[in-house]
C-alpha cells in the first residue's frame, strides 16, 4: 500500500464542536462540519479511504505532517506535558504554529496544541498510530539525540535558564534525548567536538551567542577535515562538507548567525526548527595568514570601524550587550581611517549581485541552484560527495582586482549579517549558501557621511548608494598594508617574557592547553600564545586600550572575525560554499499569509 495514496478520515470533537479530520499524504487537516449536532458524539466511524477526493471547506485547518511536534494520548497541557484529564477517547496534537508577524523581518514560531476527542478508544488509538507512522515517513531527517553546549556566561547570562525552561520541555515532548554540557571555559565545546566520540549524535547545539556558535563551527569543520585527511592550513585545498548539523539556541549579545538564518532570535522558534530537522546549508569563509589557518567566519570579517569597536568593547565586557553600542559611539567619535590594499576575486556577476535588491529567503532559488555548481560530483541518490575529485579548488581561478586607498572600514560577509541592531544587515541581498561573500569598502569620508552610512543599516535606505561606498560579490579577498606600514613582528621585551612564561605554564597544564582562542593544534600552541601576546602589545602600542581620548593617530586597525580579534593584519580569505548545515530553513517570506 502506497502511503501517499492513503487517506485516514473520521469525525472528531474539539471542545463541543464536531469536525471532520483527515490525514492525507503530507497534511493532517480538520474542518468543522455540523454545528447543529455538536452535542451528539455518537455513530462516527473510522475509515481509511484510498484516493478520496479532496475535502473542500472554508475554515479548514491544515498542519503539514513535517511540522507536527508530537502526538500524545489524553488531554495534555502545553509544554509541561502535565495531563489534565486522561480519558480513553482523547489525544493531543502538538505542532508548529506561526505567530502573527510583528515586523517585516522574522516570523516567530510557537507550539500549537489541539485536543481531539474521538468516538471510541479504538478510533483514538488508530489516529495516534496513523499520525506517528506518517511522522516517521514524511519527516525522516529529524534528530533523535543531540549534544548540547550551554555557555552560562553568554549574553545576559540566561543560557541555563533558557535551556531548562524553554528548550528541554520541547525536546522531551518530541522524544529527543540530549546530552548537556554546561561549559566551564572558553573553547571547551570546540575541543569536545574535535576530540570526543560523537557516535549516536544527530547534531550539536549551542545555547549562547555568536562566539559559542563559532566554537561549534570550528569543532565540526575541524573534525570533518581530520577524518577526511584534509589540511585546513592549506589555503587552496577543497574542504570536506560537514554532515553533522549545528543548531543555535540564541542567548548571546548579538545572535547574528541565528537572526540571519531564522529571521528572529527567539529560543522557542529555533528549538522547533531543530525538532523538525530543518536543514540550511551555509557558506563559510576561511581566514589564513600565510600558510596557517587563523579562523573560520560565517558572518563578518571586518577591518577598521568594526575591528576598532570590538577591540574597544573588550574593555567594557561588564556592560553586557550594551558594550557594543557604547564602544560604537566612542569609536565613531575617533573618526579614524586606515590605509590598505584590498584584492578580490569577483564571483560570476550573471548569477546575482549585491545590489539586485533581492533577499535570500527560505527555499532561495540562487542558493539551490548553487549546489550543482559547488558540488558537481555530488551523488544525490546516495547523498555522498565523490572522493574521486581533485583535492584542490578551481574556485581560485580568475582575474584578481586591486583597490588601494584609505578606508573607514573593509568588511566581508558570507551572509546578510542581519541582527537586532541592523535588521537588514551589512549586505541585505547576500545569500546564505551561494558560495560567495560580499566585500564592502567604505572609503575615508567626513563624519557625517560615515554616520549616514551606519544609519542606513537601520532603515530602508540603500547603504551602498553613497559615493564613498562600494560593494562587490566575491569568492576570495586578500588584504595587505602599504609598504611603510608592514606588520611589526617584534614586540616589547617585557611582554615577551610575560607571554613566554604564561605559555610555558599552559604547556605544563594540559587542561589549560586547549583553551587558547587561536586556531591550530597543540604543537603550535607556544607560537600561538606568542602571537596572542604580540597582538596584545600591538593593541597597547596602537592605543586601542586607551580609548577615544588617545590623540595619537593610528595607521593599523585590527580584524574583527565574527566577534573575535584576529592576531594578524595581512590576511587572505576564501569562501567555501555550503560547507556546514544548520537546523534552520532561512527567513520565511514576509508576503506569505
Ligand atoms: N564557561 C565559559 N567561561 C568563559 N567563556 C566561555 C565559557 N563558555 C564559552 N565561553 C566563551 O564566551 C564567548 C562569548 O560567548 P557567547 O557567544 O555565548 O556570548 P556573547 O559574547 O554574549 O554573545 P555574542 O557572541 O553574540 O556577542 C565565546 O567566544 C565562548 O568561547
Ligand atoms: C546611527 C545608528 C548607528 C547604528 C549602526 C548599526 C550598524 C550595525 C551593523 C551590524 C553589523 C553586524 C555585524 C555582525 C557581527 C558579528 O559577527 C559579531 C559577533 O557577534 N559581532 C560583533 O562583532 C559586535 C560588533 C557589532 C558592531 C555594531
Ligand atoms: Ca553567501
Amino acid at each position: 500500500m502506497e502511503i501517499d495514496s492513503v487517506r485516514v478520515e473520521s469525525s472528531l470533537w474539539i471542545g463541543n464542536k464536531r469536525y471532520r479530520a483527515f490525514l492525507s499524504g503530507w497534511y493532517f487537516s480538520w474542518t468543522e462540519i455540523d454545528k447543529r449536532n455538536r452535542e451528539k458524539k455518537t455513530s462516527t466511524t473510522f475509515i481509511i479511504v484510498l484516493n478520496a477526493p479532496e475535502f473542500q471547506n472554508c475554515g479548514l485547518v491544515s498542519v503539514p505532517v513535517s511540522e507536527v511536534i508530537g502526538v500524545k494520548e489524553g488531554r495534555v497541557e502545553i509544554q509541561t506535558q502535565k495531563k489534565v484529564e486522561d480519558t480513553d477517547l482523547d489525544f493531543t496534537l502538538f505542532y508548529v504554529k506561526r505567530n502573527r508577524r510583528v515586523n517585516e523581518h522574522g516570523l516567530s514560531w510557537s507550539l500549537g496544541r489541539t485536543q481531539f476527542c474521538c468516538p471510541s478508544r479504538g478510533v483514538r488509538d488508530q489516529w495516534i498510530t496513523q499520525l506517528r507512522t506518517a511522522l516517521k515517513t514524511h519527516s525522516p531527517s529529524r534528530p533523535h539525540r543531540l549534544l548540547v553546549f550551554i555557555n552560562p556566561f553568554g549574553g545576559k547570562k540566561r543560557g541555563k535558564q533558557i535551556f531548562h525552561s524553554l528548550v528541554a520541555p520541547l525536546f522531551e515532548l518530541a522524544g529527543i534525548s540530549s546530552h548537556v554540557v554546561v561549559t566551564e571555559r572558553a573553547n571547551q565545546a570546540r575541543d569536545y567536538i574535535l576530540k570526543k566520540d560523537l557516535t549516536g549524535f544527530d547534531g550539536v547545539i549551542c545555547v549562547g551567542g555568536d562566539g559559542m556558535f563559532s566554537e561549534l563551527l570550528h569543532g565540526v569543520i575541524g573534525r570533518t577535515q581530520q577524518e577526511a585527511g584534509v589540511s585546513e592550513h592549506d589555503p587552496t585545498v577543497k574542504l570536506q562538507p560537514c554532515d553533522l548539523h549545528i543548531g543555535i539556541i540564541p542567548a548571546g549579545s548579538t545572535d547574528c548567525v541565528c537572526f540571519a538564518t531564522v529571521g528572529i532570535n527567539d529560543p522557542v522558534t529555533s528549538t522547533l526548527h531543530i525538532i523538525i530537522g530543518d536543514s540550511q546549508p551555509l557558506d563559510v569563509c576561511s581566514v589564513h595568514y600565510q600558510n596557517t589557518l587563523v579562523r573560520y567566519s560565517v558572518s563578518m570579517v571586518g577591518y577598521g570601524f568594526y575591528g576598532d569597536v570590538l577591540a574597544e568593547s573588550e574593555r567594557h565586557r561588564w556592560m553586557g550587550p550594551l558594550r557594543y553600542d557604547y564602544s560604537g559611539c566612542m569609536v565613531y567619535l575617533c573618526n579614524r581611517s586606515y590605509p590598505g590594499l584590498v584584492q578580490y576575486l569577483p564571483a560570476d556577476s550573471h548569477i546575482s549581485s549585491p545590489r539586485d535588491k533581492t533577499r535570500c529567503l527560505s527555499g532561495c532559488r540562487v542558493c539551490s541552484e548553487s549546489k550543482e555548481r559547488l558540488f558537481p560530483h555530488f551523488d544525490s541518490s546516495s547523498s555522498l560527495y565523490s572522493t574521486n575529485v581533485s583535492q584542490y579548488s578551481s574556485e581560485l581561478e580568475g582575474e584578481w582586482v586591486t583597490i588601494e586607498g584609505r578606508f573607514k572600514c573593509v568588511s566581508l560577509t558570507c551572509m546578510s549579517s542581519s541582527c537586532p541592531r541592523s535588521p537588514k544587515g551589512l549586505s541585505p541581498s547576500a545569500h546564505l549558501a551561494d558560495g560567495t561573500a560580499d566585500l564592502i569598502i567604505v572609503r575615508e569620508t567626513n563624519p557625517l557621511g560615515f554616520l549616514t552610512y551606519l544609519h542606513r543599516h537601520t532603515n530602508k535606505q540603500d547603504q551602498f548608494d553613497l559615493p564613498f561606498v562600494e560593494v562587490h560579490r566575491v569568492k576570495a579577498v586578500r588584504f595587505s598594508l602599504p609598504p611603510g606600514e608592514k606588520e611589526e613582528e617584534e614586540y616589547e621585551e617585557e611582554d615577551d617574557r610575560e607571554i613566554q612564561t604564561s605559555a610555558e605554564r599552559e604547556l605544563e597544564d594540559p587542561e589549560k592547553l586547549s583553551s587558547s582562542n587561536i586556531a591550530g593544534h597543540s604543537q603550535q600552541h607556544l607560537a600561538g600564545w606568542k602571537e596572542k601576546g604580540s597582538e596584545t602589545s600591538r593593541l597597547k602600542r596602537q592605543g586601542f586600550v586607551c580609548g577615544p581620548c588617545c590623540t595619537k593617530p593610528r595607521s593599523v586597525s585590527v580584524w574583527n572575525c565574527d566577534g573575535e580579534i584576529l592576531p594578524h593584519t595581512e590576511i587572505s580569505c576564501r569562501v567555501h560554499g555550503q560547507l556546514v548545515r544548520l537546523f534552520a530553513r532561512g527567513i520565511e517570506d514576509s508576503k506569505m499569509p
